[in-house]
């Protein structure tokens, strides 16, 4: 098994250039590939996950050029993809698969959608259900709500869906960006309670730059009119990851900082910013310009323990958990359900990890508690579960003195490949 020896460490401090975000990065590409016209994409993420997406778009016979240094020249095709036969891979991209099945299944052809072993235990049914209101024909070719799928050409049918939101938001994000190929006004409706809304809001503020606006009526119906194409903005810049700063920002507040991370901040459309407020309620000192955040340990030099509600930041939310290792007392996170079906059960490998670092940790089906001991045990062995996330997060242990290894670190590149390189050149 591949690993990688953190040393020990107990300062942080330095500037973080970030790389594109991954949430952003795949709904541009999808956006510019059905638009009109060429979109000129900038400061795209260079990963796994965007791999897949631009992989998959030149397989749909999208114009998909390297133009070097981030830059891809995407050249759309104003409307449904013009290969009406494809069988795709799609990794573990979440981003990738689920938007990529709402618009297949409305692009009249024949498809089918693949992922590694874990993507085929993450759930689709949602979706599906939602896409077949509208007309979709989709097949289960391996267990019946999961992938691998078969999509074949849709009939004609409703003018509204419902879906369930309270697994994932993405099912939500994958039909309104596919909603303006079927060229009727249509409504779609969240059943119950919808999870992760901030990624809600960057779709609607992606799609709105490629000119759609969608009518919103609260969280609960969302409606594209029959007349909405996407158009061009010429030039996308793409912001820095957000849930990926959150790694250097917990670098700041627990090794004492200033840690800056440029690429994010105020004027983002990234939920997961907000990460910086539950970083300042455990009494971090936080400063945030349009651009960048800079967190820094606080004045007492020791974190407090929250109580958070984590629904609207799941992603960074596990950031919390591995900063919690640095607090007085109990944090416990709460709200994360969707931890269980993402790249692993985030729940159970975070529990289990943070106990090897002699963190004492209880968990339920939707929260995590975590109390930290008063010195971390050195030499931990940390498994990752091909879980980018597990590895980012867990690389902060080590800020606590000890000698840390990361089993199989190459995961990161998910969403962030150099990640290592970065989080060396913060600490010491
Ligand atoms: O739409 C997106 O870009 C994402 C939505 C979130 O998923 P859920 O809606 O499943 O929580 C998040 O965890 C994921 O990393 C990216
Ligand atoms: C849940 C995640 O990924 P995905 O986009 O595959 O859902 C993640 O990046 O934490």
């Amino acid at each position: 098994m591949d690993f990688l020896d953190l040393p020990a460490c107990s300062h942080a401090e330095g500037t973080v250039r970030l790389p594109g975000s991954k949430s952003i990065s795949n709904r541009v590409l999808l956006l510019a590939a059905l638009a009109d016209g060429v979109t000129e994409v900038r400061d795209l993420l260079d990963s796994d996950d965007t791999r897949h997406m631009l992989a998959a778009l030149k397989t749909l016979g999208v114009g998909v050029e390297d133009r070097g240094d981030n830059h891809w020249r995407i050249t759309g095709v104003g409307g449904a993809f013009p290969v009406k036969q494809a069988e795709l891979f799609l990794g573990n991209a979440g981003t990738a698969f689920r938007p990529l099945t709402a618009a297949l299944a409305l692009s009249g052809g024949d498809y089918v959608l693949k992922g590694v072993a874990r993507m085929h235990e993450r759930p689709i049914g949602d979706l599906v259900d939602a896409l077949k209101q509208l007309g979709a024909q989709v097949d289960y070719l391996g267990n019946p709500g999961y992938p691998p799928l078969h999509v074949h050409p849709a009939r004609l049918a409703g003018d509204r869906a419902q879906v369930r939101g309270n697994v994932s938001s993405q099912f939500l994000t994958g039909l309104l960006m596919a909603l303006p190929l079927r060229r009727m006004a249509t409504t779609v409706e969240v059943v119950g309670e919808l999870i992760s809304k901030p990624y809600i809001g960057i779709t609607l503020a992606m799609l709105r730059r490629f000119g759609v606006d969608v009518a919103q009526d609260g969280w609960a119906g969302f409606t594209v009119a029959a007349d909405a194409r996407y158009k061009t903005p010429g030039e996308i810049y793409v912001e820095g990851d957000a849930s990926s700063a959150s790694y250097f920002l917990a670098a700041g507040a627990i090794g004492g900082g200033p840690v800056r991370v440029e690429g994010v901040g105020a004027d983002s459309v990234q939920g997961d910013v907000r990460f910086a407020d539950a970083l300042a309620l455990m009494g971090a000192r936080i400063a945030m310009g349009p651009n960048w955040i800079e967190a820094r340990a606080p004045e007492s030099g020791r974190l407090k323990a929250i109580d958070l509600d984590c629904n609207h930041i799941p992603d960074a939310a596990m950031t919390l958990a591995v900063a919690a290792l640095f607090a007085d007392g109990t944090t416990t996170l709460t709200n994360i359900a969707s931890w269980r079906v993402k790249e692993t059960d985030r729940i159970a490998a975070m529990a289990t990890e943070l106990r090897k670092v002699g963190a004492t940790v209880a968990e339920g089906a939707d929260f995590i508690r975590i109390t930290p001991p008063a010195r971390l045990l050195p030499d931990a062995v940390i498994d990752t579960y091909d879980d980018h996330r597990m590895a980012m997060c867990l690389s902060l242990a080590s800020l606590g003195g000890v000698p840390v290894r990361i089993n199989d670190p190459g995961c990161v590149a998910k969403t962030f490949p150099t990640y290592f390189d970065a989080f060396a050149r913060i600490v010491r």
